[in-house]
């Protein structure tokens, strides 16, 4: 069985992190670890407190999962600090780790700060580098590029900027958009749109997370990086259009709504 290894904070309410990332994974139909940054109490509504874990835990759980069952693909979420972000980047090296997705988690759906302005400079220096695809929504594309992103054109310019500048493939997520859910795939070079109808569900908790894992899962399993996200966006929009409402903020998705398809089946 194929394996993914998610490195990111645990959500209380389990609709994004690493919550998220293992049910992902799992339906996805490859064998999920886990390597917490944080432990955050959060609801469908906010997010009340974070602990984060010491750079000397996350470096033992690092060397426990890579010394044991090597990660066919690896996702970064939400790591909140420097020496965290060190830390991974370390080992990633340490260890030659493949299929890096790095989800740039900058702001919860709910508003709350999951990173701090110095981990942000220490995120683009030390592992967007080390990244196979890079998945920023748009605000987190603006912040890294110091772009405006308001039109298609700007999501291509900025997405190519993105690249250049770490030298990694980049999906720019189109969640954020008014009209409809379309994802810019760049990649040596060139781009593709992934197209997506805009779902009238306000229960987005947690898509980054559930995108970025798909992606992973898929590139574990062996597909290019243009298969690999054309599978986590159908998988994506399946969660999103099953409509579960949980909560009262912005709830989680319905990840097992392809208990009967066909998303993991074939390689189990
Ligand atoms: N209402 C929607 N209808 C259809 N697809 C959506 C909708 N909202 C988000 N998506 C899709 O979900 C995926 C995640 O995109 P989004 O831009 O919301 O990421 P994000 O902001 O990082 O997510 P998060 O809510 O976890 O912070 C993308 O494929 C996006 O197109
Ligand atoms: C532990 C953790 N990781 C990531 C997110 C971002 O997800 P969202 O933007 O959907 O709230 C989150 N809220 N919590």
């Amino acid at each position: 069985m194929k394996t993914a290894l998610t490195i990111a904070g645990s959500d209380s309410s389990g609709g994004a992190g690493i919550q998220a990332d293992i049910k992902t994974m799992t339906v996805n139909g490859v064998y999920a670890m886990s390597a917490l940054t944080a432990l955050t109490a959060q609801n469908t509504t906010g997010v009340k407190s974070i602990m984060e874990v010491t750079p000397v835990f996350l470096g033992d759980q690092l060397d426990c999962v890579f010394t044991d069952i090597f990660p066919d693909a690896v996702k970064i979420g939400m790591v909140s600090s420097c020496e965290l972000i060190e830390m991974i980047a370390e080992k990633l090296i340490e260890y030659q780790a493949k299929n890096i997705v790095v989800d740039p988690v900058m702001v919860a759906t709910s508003g709350a700060k999951l990173i701090s302005d110095d981990a942000i400079e220490t995120l683009k220096k030390r592992l967007l580098p080390l990244a196979a695809v890079l998945t920023p929504n748009i605000p987190e594309a603006e912040e890294l590029t110091g772009m405006k992103i308001t039109a298609a054109e700007d999501m291509v310019a900025a997405a190519e900027r993105i690249s250049t500048g770490f030298g990694c493939a980049v999906l720019l997520k189109g969640g954020h958009q008014i009209n409809d859910a379309n994802d810019l795939l760049y990649e040596n070079g060139k781009s593709r749109w992934f197209l997506g109808k805009r779902i009238a569900n306000t229960n987005t908790h947690g898509t980054g997370c559930t995108l970025s894992s798909a992606i992973a899962a898929n590139l574990a399993k062996g597909y290019d990086l243009e298969n690999a996200v054309g599978r986590a966006k159908d998988y994506i929009s399946g969660a999103l259009g099953a409509m579960l409402d949980l909560g009262h903020g912005s709830g989680p998705m319905n990840h097992a709504f392809d208990v009967c398809g066909d998303f993991g089946r074939e390689e189990r």
